[in-house]
């Protein structure tokens, strides 16, 4: 978030509150093309429509059985050997008390005969075993690595207010926790007392009785079934409990997560106490002896009722299925993306792939046409009865920098996600060279747009696979990197790290200092070369060295941009080709500084305060 030039003296804003009114972006049928050349319709009515598909569940039965079914050699195997070993195991008694019976003389048949067959069924018996087991667990985690690819992609496409409502530590552990009970379905089951062994046992079992004693069978058969329903009832009554027991495991997660990853701030408020209070008030170590069926569904279900809103990203899961698709040839990390897709999702997207416009034209667009915000209202999803923006109108122009001030709170961070298209605003529209951006899938906008941050991310990779990652679908050479890192001014300091360009940044880039960081991200984004680019207060957690090293690599990479700033420095704002004075949801000025000093409003107030505050 940012705190601009202007932010010092303003207060935090009341914001007036609205009706909520989601738009749904195209809410026409597949064969009905709504987005029109000119005239990109969209809905505001706020109803999703009846048009709307709701997203079918990421774990279904129909999804694993369709999964199941791509191994059908192994299950035939697995299912003849499961026979086979339950067999033996059933036929062993019989046949040790044959040998018993030819050992007493009570029997007359050589003992060889029967011997043997003994012998055979305590060799076959481990052999099927094995084959049976080793037949299952392949054809589970096959299963399994296709349903967390899925899982993943399902988290990775949703609308950015998803993760504003979930945490990390929740997110991962629907991946990790969840995901591994259901994977204990099997693993669990294929021991020789357990699940599928026992199940086989049971039936032959029944049908041996029915062989000895044709009148006791029904009757012991119907014993058995009774006590495996009343069993069966039990487990599923405990389901609630599994699931409270997942959801502990992912606020300890969560918790653990985010006292580690904000280590240096607890240490400095000396928060330790706080936080082992708060880790001690989890619902710590709630029936961890169970560990069979019950967890799973509960498992199960917690992933589908996390993931089961409507709330996937359509615009960017298109884009990302037609990506993924055109790369699978060259890429077998994409095999299991695209092979667990099923016809349902491909079906939600369809309306989506007539409506969008072809791609191609975009980056031309972008690198010759203004990019305006037209009358763009907007309301954060999570608060949709708070309006943050207010019919706010901004052109951008082509190839120039456009500095945003105006008081905390005012929304100015709000409009960056806006552009970036982290959200879409609730009504008016944001345009390209006159073109209504959503006419452009999001994955072809976010290779227009470059940010850079306050605190840019960096990811545990190498500096050179950092600044390499601007391009993270091409192949990028070295020698493109080195021009990057020497644009940005950190080719010296990276030679003079231990491994050079393959030194590893640490998570987060924790092993960077602020203003390496920033040079680092500064290089990837010249590295991405897109037309659009916005800093969001990209210098002001820097000292004045750092901060001059930053600028000057800023500057070559503003060069003929569309840029939009949002800075707290005056030197920053002051440069700028026009400043926009953004309060109570609207542009209340606009011009170039001594424009906007002349009109003596509310930014000559406000920079007269920072002078005065200087002197
Ligand atoms: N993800 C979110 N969900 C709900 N409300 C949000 C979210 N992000 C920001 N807001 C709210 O939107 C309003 C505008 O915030 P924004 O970050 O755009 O202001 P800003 O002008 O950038 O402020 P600052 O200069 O202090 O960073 C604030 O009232 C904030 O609480």
């Amino acid at each position: 978030m940012s705190s601009s030039l202007l932010s010092r003296s303003g207060a935090l804003r009341g914001r007036r509150s609205t009706a909520s009114t989601r738009s749904a972006y195209v809410a026409g049928p597949p064969s009905d093309p709504i987005v029109a050349d000119n005239d990109p319709k969209v809905d505001v009515s706020g109803s999703d429509g009846g048009s709307r598909q709701s997203p079918p569940k990421v774990i279904s039965w129909g999804l694993l059985w369709s999964l199941l079914l791509r191994h059908k050699l192994r299950i035939a195997v697995s299912m003849a050997t499961l026979v086979g070993c339950s067999a033996c195991t059933l036929a062993m008694p019989l046949y040790s008390g044959k040998f018993f019976e030819v050992l007493i003389g009570k029997t007359p048949k050589p003992l060889w005969n029967v011997l043997s067959k003994v012998a055979v069924l305590y060799a076959l018996e481990p052999i099927l075993t094995i084959i049976f087991v080793v037949n299952l667990n392949t054809i589970w985690e096959k299963v399994m690595s296709n349903l967390r690819a899925q899982l993943f992609q399902r988290v990775l496409i949703q609308k950015a207010e998803f993760f504003d409502r979930y945490k990390v530590g929740e997110l991962t552990a629907l991946l990790t926790s969840d995901l591994g009970s259901l994977k204990g379905i099997v693993s669990d089951n294929i021991s020789r007392d357990r699940g599928f062994r026992a199940l086989s046992e049971v039936i032959g079992t029944i049908c041996i009785l029915f062989t000895l004693s044709p009148e006791l069978a029904p009757l012991l058969g119907l014993l058995m079934i009774t006590v495996s329903v009343l069993v069966a009832v039990y487990r599923r009554s405990t389901v609630p409990v599994f699931k409270a027991h997942g959801m502990a495991q992912a606020s300890i997660a969560d918790c653990v997560n985010e006292t580690f990853s904000a280590i240096r701030t607890v240490r400095s408020f000396g928060g330790e106490k706080r936080q082992m209070s708060m880790f001690g008030s989890q619902v710590q170590g709630l029936v961890n002896t169970f560990g069979d069926l019950r967890g799973a569904f509960a498992a199960t279900e917690r992933i589908n009722s996390v993931l089961s809103g409507a709330e996937i990203d359509e615009a960017l899961a298109y884009g990302l299925e037609r990506d993924i698709k055109s790369q699978e040839v060259h890429d077998k990390n994409f095999g299991l993306f695209i092979n667990g897709y099923d016809i349902n999702t491909q079906s939600l997207n369809m309306h989506y792939m007539s409506a969008l416009k072809s791609t191609s034209s975009l980056k031309s667009l972008a690198w010759s046409g203004d990019v305006c915000l037209e009358g763009v209202y907007f309301s954060y999803p999570l608060r949709p009865d708070v309006e943050i923006l207010s019919g706010l109108n901004l052109t951008l122009k082509w190839g120039r920098v456009t500095a945003l001030v105006g008081p905390s709170g005012a929304g100015k961070s709000t409009i960056v996600q806006l552009l970036a298209r982290f959200y879409e605003p609730t009504r008016g529209r944001i345009t390209v060279a006159g073109e209504d951006v959503r006419t452009f899938d999001k994955s072809e906008w976010a290779r227009v747009v470059s940010i850079v941050n306050q605190e840019p991310v960096l990811f545990s990779l190498s500096v050179g696979e950092n600044i390499a990652y601007g391009l993270p679908d091409d192949y990028v050479s070295k020698e493109d990197v080195i021009k990057a890192a020497k644009a940005a001014n950190a080719h010296d300091f990276i030679i003079s790290l231990p491994q050079g360009y393959d030194t590893h940044v640490g998570e987060r880039g924790g092993l960077l200092s602020g203003g390496q960081r920033q040079r680092i991200a500064i290089a990837r984004a010249l590295l991405k070369n897109a037309p659009i680019l916005i800093l969001d207060e990209a210098t002001s957690a820097l000292d004045a060295v750092s901060e001059r090293l930053v600028q000057d690599a800023l500057n070559h990479l503003m060069k003929g941009r569309t840029t939009l700033v949002i800075a707290h420095r005056l030197s920053t704002v002051q440069n700028a080709h026009q400043i926009a004075l953004c309060d109570d949801g609207r542009i209340t000025e606009l011009g170039t500084h001594f424009e906007l000093l002349g009109q003596k409003g509310q930014y000559a107030a406000l920079v007269g305060t920072q002078r005065l505050a200087f002197e």
